[in-house]
């Protein structure tokens, strides 16, 4: 496809420049009513050459002469040219050329593209030659048939490949010849006999059968379990109707308009680019008629999707919600009491309870000012004797002021009951997370995709890596390893391990790496620049397809209208986790950040979605840049007011009461849930069961990425260190700091000059190697160890 786009866009301009060269429309038809006459004199002139050559041959030498007589059609013309195409030519297959001629006399004549034009003539003449050199071969003794070209080319071939390797020669060639222009497999040849087959035994059989043909992918798509969206996504495979071969018609790519009361007016071309779309049409047509539509799950199509029954009820009560009463109307009396000391009447009141706080929503009387009333929140809080109150002045479109508080006793919101609700089974999303219950205990799911990335942030301890496992959870409930892949960082080594289990169903990783779970900060830079490699890579394939995202690619693709051939492949989604940003950019600081940016930035079309999670919700963790390009953000509870600003852009977290209590913002509205809960037993138990199925070769590979920085002066010439070298290692020694920035400032160079002493000095053992933002360690421990190392050289 980039070719041919390419091919067209060349063309275009080739075009452009030689428009004088163009003909014009006038011209177009009378050339090409020549170019038809003239071929269909050659059909008229070669098919009275069959039965006349004979004696026409013996006038030919006295073709001069007006008196002497030939018996072709097209007489003396007629018979000259046809003894020079066919005799002495290409024999019987020289009709090609005829054909060919009133081919091209039609397409200038009707201003058709040209460029299929080209291909007839390039596949015409090769079969000319071929026919004539077969019939060359078959029937040596008979002229006409192989023509001297036939002759000359079989005796040629037979001197040097002989008999067999002539016919071996003749056999390739037609069989190339059916495989790249005609495009038949022997897959094709096999299920176009299958379908015969079938044909013949439906005569016979009256009763209707039903075709086995997709049978194989139907029944892949029922051992998945609920997620029916799913089924929703598979387009139907053809009807019979659709069976009937369709020919290839060129619909034309240029349009001549001409104005009708002055016909000798300027025409105007118009470019459509129709025809090749056309064909293409008709081929993915056939090829999923032939093959049914491509199914990504097929090479796991026994994949089994995990039970339900892998997960824990961590509720006693089986997910409902115990209301206590008493402490409703306990908490009822003190806001309405509290509200009433600072002069604040209420209109109404009314409670909505859920997993683990309790929203008054409340209707002041006319006249009071909300603001009024959020000044109140820590008396509130302190009349209730209650950590956590958060006051939503007014809530969103409703006109009430919601007062949350927390429940004295918090119900669990177990992963079992947000995986197996309605919401999330039936959810039409493309990436669905189920997160956890809302304020009024209803599932709440999102869809990755559309955020399309996903900032985290919360203290220790209060729920992070919960949310992380309810997260990947959802996703392994609902995609199968084909439609998604997971990158997973995580530098505290321990909480993501667990996921090493799926590594050849849904982990991506480097080529050349071992775990697919990166623990290594300095691993993390070269990942993420392949990622980038691989956004670029995915959105080369994107333009080439001419769609506007990953969901239409895939649907494209599914529909066989894109040619893997030209690199296309069903691409699935890529989730990148990070356990621990902070202390990535803590170690890699711009490394890291740079990438990242650019991800977020471009990444959303072509289905890459970072989830990023930080304990430390700093300003120079969460830069600008990062913030604007993560519009979803969680927060759990933060311990600082600030910190609440940094990641919500509002306070509230810091308000939070923590075992998963969690602030949600896509936007504007913050909205209140209770994170699912998932422990590590039921992880373990997930990735086993996924991990104990037949799974892929490998990991899903990133592209290669090799770093900048890797190896770069190792060999280094002694004899091409810098004058300052020694210097700048005693300096470096002596600081023990392995920094071009104290180089820079102790002897006053420049930063490149630095730079290359660094990789001077990395070479000759002096400092360590590149460690991110981090000064280089120095191998050295004093001036002795120095000159004693370099004297040794
Ligand atoms: N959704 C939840 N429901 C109930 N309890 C929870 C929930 N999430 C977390 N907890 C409780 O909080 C504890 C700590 O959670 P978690 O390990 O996720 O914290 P964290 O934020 O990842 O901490 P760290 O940053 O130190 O790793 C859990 O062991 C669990 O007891």
């Amino acid at each position: 496809m980039a070719k041919r786009k390419a091919v067209k866009k060349s063309s275009s301009k080739s075009s452009f420049s030689k428009s004088s060269l163009r003909l014009s429309p006038k011209g177009k038809v009378l050339l090409g009513s020549f170019l038809i006459f003239f071929g269909l004199a050659l059909l008229i002139a070669f098919t009275s050459f069959l039965f006349n050559w004979q004696v026409d041959q013996s006038t030919l030498s006295q073709l001069g002469n007006r008196e002497v007589e030939t018996k072709n059609l097209l007489s003396k013309f007629g018979a000259a040219i046809s003894n020079f195409f066919i005799y002495e030519g290409f024999g019987i297959a020289a009709f090609a050329f005829a054909f060919l001629t009133i081919t091209t006399g039609i397409y200038y004549f009707m201003s058709l593209n040209k460029k299929a034009l080209f291909r007839f003539w390039f596949w015409g003449l090769l079969v000319m030659i071929w026919v004539s050199v077969f019939l060359g071969f078959f029937a040596e003794s008979n002229a006409l048939l192989g023509g001297t070209v036939g002759y000359e080319i079989n005796d040629y071939l037979q001197d040097y490949l002989g008999f067999t390797g002539t016919v071996l020669l003749l056999s390739f060639l037609f069989i190339a010849y059916m495989v790249i222009r005609l495009k038949i497999t022997p897959e094709k040849l096999i299920s176009a006999l299958k379908r015969t087959k079938e044909n013949i035994s439906e005569d016979f059989q009256t009763s209707s059968s039903v075709s086995e043909d997709f049978g194989s992918k139907n029944t892949s798509e029922a051992t998945k379990p609920a997620p029916q969206h799913k089924q929703a996504e598979q387009p139907k495979p053809a009807t019979p109707e659709a069976e009937k071969p369709t020919p290839p018609q060129p619909a034309p790519e240029k349009v001549v308009i001409r104005s009708e009361e002055n016909p000798d007016d300027v025409a105007m071309e118009v470019e459509t680019a129709h025809e090749e779309e056309e064909l293409d049409d008709n081929l993915s047509r056939k090829l999923v008629e032939d093959y049914g539509e491509f199914d990504p799950t097929l090479e796991l199509k026994n994949y089994q999707f995990p039970t339900i029954e892998l997960l824990k009820d961590h509720n006693a009560n089986g997910g409902g919600i115990t209301i206590n009463q008493e402490e409703l109307e306990e908490n009822k009396n003190r806001i309405v009491d509290t509200l009433k000391n600072y002069k604040i009447d209420i209109a109404q009141i009314k409670a909505t309870v859920g997993p683990t706080v309790t929203l008054y929503e409340i209707i002041p009387e006319a006249g009071i000012r909300i603001s009024k009333i959020k000044s109140l929140e820590d008396d509130i809080a302190l009349s209730l004797s209650a950590l956590g109150i958060r006051i939503i002045a007014p809530i969103p479109g409703k006109g009430t002021i919601g007062i949350e508080v927390p429940n004295k006793n918090s119900t669990m919101v177990s992963m079992r009951s947000v995986i197996a609700s309605p919401r999330f089974q039936n959810a039409e999303m493309e990436l669905p997370m189920a997160l956890g219950k809302t304020i009024s205990n209803e599932t709440f799911v999102v869809d990755l995709a559309k955020m399309p990335h996903l900032l985290m942030a919360g203290a220790t301890g209060q729920g992070k890596s919960v949310g992380l496992n309810a997260i990947l959870t959802s996703l392994l409930y609902s995609k199968h390893p084909a439609e998604v892949k997971f990158i997973l960082v995580d530098p505290k080594k321990v909480e993501l391990t667990l996921f090493n289990k799926i590594e050849r169903h849904y982990l991506a990783k480097l080529p050349d790496t071992d775990e697919a779970i990166i623990t290594d900060n300095t691993k993390v830079i070269n990942t993420l620049n392949s990622l980038c490699i691989e956004m670029d890579n995915r959105y080369e394939l994107l333009k080439d397809a001419m769609v506007r995202n990953i969901k239409e690619y895939n649907v494209k693709f599914k529909a066989r209208k894109l040619n893997p051939e030209n690199g296309h492949k069903f691409l699935p989604y890529i989730v990148l986790v990070v356990d621990e940003f902070a202390d990535l950019i803590m170690t890699a600081g711009k490394e890291v950040e740079a990438p990242i940016a650019r991800l977020a930035q471009l990444a959303r079309a072509i289905g890459i979605h970072l989830i990023i999670a930080t304990q430390r919700p700093s300003v120079n963790v969460i830069t600008g840049i990062i913030k604007a390009n993560f519009p979803a953000r969680i927060a759990f509870r933060v311990t600082s007011k600030i910190d609440s600003r940094t990641i919500l852009d509002s306070q509230g977290a810091d308000q939070l009461i923590g075992k998963g209590d969690m602030l949600f913002t896509q936007g504007n509205t913050l909205l209140r849930l209770q994170c699912a809960f998932v422990d590590t037993p039921e992880v373990d138990k997930i990735t086993e069961f996924i991990g104990s199925q037949k799974a892929y070769a490998d990991a899903y590979h990133l592209p290669e990425y090799s770093g900048e920085e890797s190896g770069t002066s190792l060999d280094i010439d002694v004899s091409d260190r810098d004058n300052l070298f020694r210097e700048a290692a005693e300096v470096i020694v002596i600081a023990q700091q392995g920094s071009a920035s104290l180089l820079q400032r102790k002897l006053k160079l420049g930063y490149n000059r630095a730079g290359r002493i660094i990789d001077q000095l990395e070479a000759a053992g002096v400092v360590g190697s590149f460690e991110g933002s981090k000064a280089r360690q120095v191998l050295v421990q004093d001036l002795e160890g120095l000159n004693q190392l370099l004297n040794e050289e």
